[in-house]
């Protein structure tokens, strides 16, 4: 018998650090990457025999949460089954993954972000530890990008559809400003092919967060040809008002946004937590809105306490417009939808890949068995 049996004779896996996914993530293939883990999961979903065959699935189970005394550990693992890369490409490609996070509240006194972690992808046919990458970035760009989909599908396609020249502009809220704040804030500016951003309206509950981010937000006006206008707000309902799109990105226990603060015909992207995920709204503005959620496991654990019409995943809304069968599930014309963002495995399955796959390409080598 080979003295190597039963021994580990692979390389070691690959480690990407943070400036390195910062140089190899751009907004629009995670776009990609993110469509195809929120379809994978919702093609997964159906009955076996309605699932599409041309469409990715994937394997999620809820993740768990180990508490710690000063803050919690995230184990997200996933599977994501024939995924493509890249749009329109031909090649597909299945990942095996698990993102280990932890959310400390207080690590911003000591100077470090409260959310850290890492991706883990396994080689998908041998189980082997391929490669490390760290997951602050790319927890913050993937979280954005869950949320520019969900807001794509459900609120600007549809108005892009009716608006007579096909484009639409929007005035952002953007509730915290913290790290995810930020990060939608830029993903936002970064993606106007989807809609042009007129004004951008910013609370945080310590204002200096708030005007730091405004700054920034005029340095990426000048990077991106923008023209729009910044505004610090003193109030959560400063900031909602006459706001088409929101994002919600505290920590916060207890409700920020009330249904009076905002328009008839909204979009919220609800993606922090307190103690519960579904914290920042007030429950006036769930009673009068249509909920989407990006997996339906997650959400079965995660918004138990949730009181209000859920009405599916954002991946069967992205399946229903592509192939066209059944009712679609987009929301009502004049209606409010709040997307209800957990965050899940799959997300960070299909990003992880694309960090590593642009890692291999750009160090011309193939590091697999
Ligand atoms: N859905 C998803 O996929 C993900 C969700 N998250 C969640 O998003 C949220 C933000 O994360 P992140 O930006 O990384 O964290 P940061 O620590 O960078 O920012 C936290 C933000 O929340 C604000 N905040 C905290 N407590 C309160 C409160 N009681 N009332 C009002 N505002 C409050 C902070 O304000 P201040 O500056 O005053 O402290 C700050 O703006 C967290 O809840 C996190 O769990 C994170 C990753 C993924
Ligand atoms: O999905 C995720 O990575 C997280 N959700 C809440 C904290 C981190």
């Amino acid at each position: 018998m080979s003295r190597n049996v039963g021994t580990n004779k692979r390389l070691r896996p690959v480690f990407i650090d943070e400036d390195l996914v910062k140089q190899l993530l751009d907004w629009h293939e995670a776009r990609h990457a993110i469509e195809q883990a929120f379809v994978a999961v919702s093609n997964q979903s159906r009955e076996p025999g309605a699932r599409y065959g041309d469409q990715p699935v994937s394997s999620q189970p809820a993740r768990t949460f180990v508490q710690a005394e000063g803050g919690v550990l995230l184990c997200m693992p996933g599977f994501v089954g024939q995924h493509q890369l890249t749009s329109g490409s031909d090649e597909r490609t299945s990942t095996l993954a698990c993102k280990l996070i932890t959310s400390f509240r207080k690590n911003a006194s000591v100077g470090l972000p409260s959310i850290n972690g890492e991706v883990f992808v396994f080689s998908s046919t041998t189980g082997k530890l391929e490669a490390i990458v760290e997951a602050n970035y790319l927890t913050g760009i993937r979280t954005a990008t869950a949320s520019l989909v969900a807001t794509d599908h459900l609120f600007l396609r549809p108005a892009r559809a009716s608006a007579p020249d096909g484009m639409v502009s929007i005035q952002l809220g953007i509730v915290g400003c913290g790290f995810q704040g930020m990060m939608h804030a830029v993903g936002f500016v970064r993606t106007q092919s989807m809609a042009r951003v007129r004004t951008i309206r910013l609370w945080n509950r310590t204002p200096a967060r708030a005007a730091q981010l405004k700054e920034l937000l005029i340095e990426e006006r000048k990077k991106t040809d923008s023209n729009y206008s910044v505004f610090v707000c003193d109030t959560v309902e400063d900031c909602c008002r006459d706001c088409d799109v929101i994002v919600t990105a505290t920590g916060s226990g207890e409700p920020l946004v009330y249904r009076s603060f905002l328009k008839q015909k909204v979009h919220i992207n609800a993606v922090g937590a307190g103690e519960y995920h579904h914290a920042e709204l007030a429950q006036d503005v769930y009673d009068d809105c249509q909920v989407y959620i990006d997996h339906w496991e997650g959400a079965r654990k995660e918004l138990a306490t949730l009181r209000s019409n859920i009405v599916g995943e954002v991946g069967e809304v992205i399946l229903r417009e592509s192939h066209p069968k059944g009712a679609s599930l987009l929301p009502k014309p004049d209606g409010m939808s709040v997307f209800q963002s957990l965050g899940m495995a799959s997300e960070d399955v299909t990003v992880g890949r694309l960090v590593y796959e642009k890692h291999l390409k750009a160090h011309d080598r193939s590091d697999r068995d």
